[in-house]
C-alpha cells in the first residue's frame, strides 16, 4: 500500500511532523541581488534557486517561488525546471506556485492548468476580489493546494481588507475568512494568507478557521514578530502545525558572496529555530 500523502494538506501535516518545522523558503530572485556567479549565466536563476533548495531544505516544510520574479526575466522555463527538481529531489515538501491570479472562470481554469499541470505546483496563491466562481475552477484539481488572499502583509492591504462589510462592522478580511471556511473549502485543501506584519488579524482569523493552514509571509524582511506570529496563529494543542511561515530575501540574500548558501542555510536555521521556540511556548 502506498502511504505517501496525496493531498496539499496532508503533505503538510506530514512535512510539518517530518521536518519539525514551519519555515517556508520563499523563491524571489531578483537578477540585481543574485551573487556575481549567477548573474548573466544562461540558467543563472534556476541554478541560484538550486542551491539555495538544497542547502535549506532539511530546514522547511514548504518551498514558495513567487512568479513575477521568473516571468519578468523572461525565466519561465527556468521555473518548471526548478519545481521539477524540488519535486524529484524533495518530494515530501510541498511547492507553493505565489502567483495571486483571480480572473473570470473560463480564464481561472487556464490559469490552474498553468499552476498544477505546467509548473507541477502543489498549491497556489489566488486572489478572491472577484468572487467564487473564480475560484472553483482550481478547486476541481482534486488534492491541490488553494490558498486565498485574506489578510496581507503590506502596508496598503488595509485600504480595502478592513473596509467595514457588514452592519455589525465586519472588516472584509475576515468576511473572505468565513467564506473560505464555511462556503468555499468544499475541496478541504483552502488556507489563507495572513501577514506576519498583523498578528492581532492573524489571531482574529484564526478563531473563524479552525484548523485550516495559513500561509504567513512577513517574518525576516518586513519585520514582522515571531513570536507574536506563531502566538496568533497557534492551533490549541497542537504546537508546530498550522503555520507555512514564508521568509524570502532575509534567507536568499543573507550573502552576495560565495559563503550565499552557506549563510543562507544559517539564516533559516536560526529562523526555524525561532518559530519552534515561539511554538513551544505559546502552548
Ligand atoms: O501578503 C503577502 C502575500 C505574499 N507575499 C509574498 O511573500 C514573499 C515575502 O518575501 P520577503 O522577502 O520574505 O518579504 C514575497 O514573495 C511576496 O510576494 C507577501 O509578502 N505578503
Amino acid at each position: 500500500m502506498n502511504s505517501s500523502p496525496n493531498t496539499f494538506t496532508q503533505q503538510l501535516q506530514s512535512a510539518w511532523a517530518s521536518q519539525g518545522s514551519m519555515l517556508c523558503v520563499g523563491f524571489d530572485p531578483d537578477p540585481k541581488r543574485l551573487p556575481t556567479t549567477f548573474q548573466g549565466k544562461p540558467e543563472g536563476i534556476y541554478e541560484f534557486c538550486r542551491e539555495i533548495a538544497d542547502a535549506t531544505a532539511d530546514t522547511v516544510c514548504a518551498f514558495k517561488p513567487q512568479f513575477a520574479y521568473f516571468a519578468s526575466q523572461r525565466a519561465e522555463a527556468q521555473l518548471e525546471k526548478l519545481v521539477r527538481y524540488l519535486k524529484d529531489k524533495y518530494p515530501h515538501i510541498p511547492v507553493i506556485l505565489d502567483s495571486k491570479r483571480g480572473d473570470i472562470g473560463s480564464t481561472a481554469d487556464h490559469y490552474a492548468l498553468e499552476a498544477f499541470e505546467r509548473y507541477g505546483a502543489d498549491a497556489v496563491t489566488v486572489n478572491p476580489y472577484m468572487g467564487f466562481d473564480t475560484i472553483e475552477p482550481y478547486l476541481k484539481h482534486a488534492g491541490k493546494g488553494v490558498i486565498v488572499l485574506c489578510r496581507t502583509s503590506n502596508p496598503g492591504g488595509s485600504d480595502l481588507q478592513f473596509l467595514n462589510v457588514s452592519p455589525n462592522g465586519e472588516p472584509l478580511y475576515l468576511h473572505v475568512a468565513k467564506l473560505a471556511a464555511q462556503q468555499w473549502n468544499k475541496s478541504g485543501q483552502v488556507s489563507l494568507v495572513v501577514g506576519a506584519t498583523f498578528p492581532e488579524e492573524i489571531a482574529k482569523v484564526r478563531a473563524i478557521v479552525g484548523e485550516m493552514p495559513l500561509l504567513i509571509p512577513g517574518i525576516g524582511a518586513q519585520g514582522g514578530d515571531i513570536d507574536a506570529t506563531v502566538k496568533a496563529g497557534r492551533i490549541p494543542n497542537k504546537p508546530s502545525t498550522g503555520m507555512i511561515i514564508n521568509s524570502s530575501r532575509a534567507i536568499l540574500y543573507a550573502s552576495s558572496g560565495n559563503d550565499f548558501a552557506e549563510r543562507a542555510r544559517q539564516v533559516a536555521i536560526t529562523t526555524r529555530d525561532a518559530l519552534r521556540a515561539a511554538s513551544n511556548k505559546s502552548n
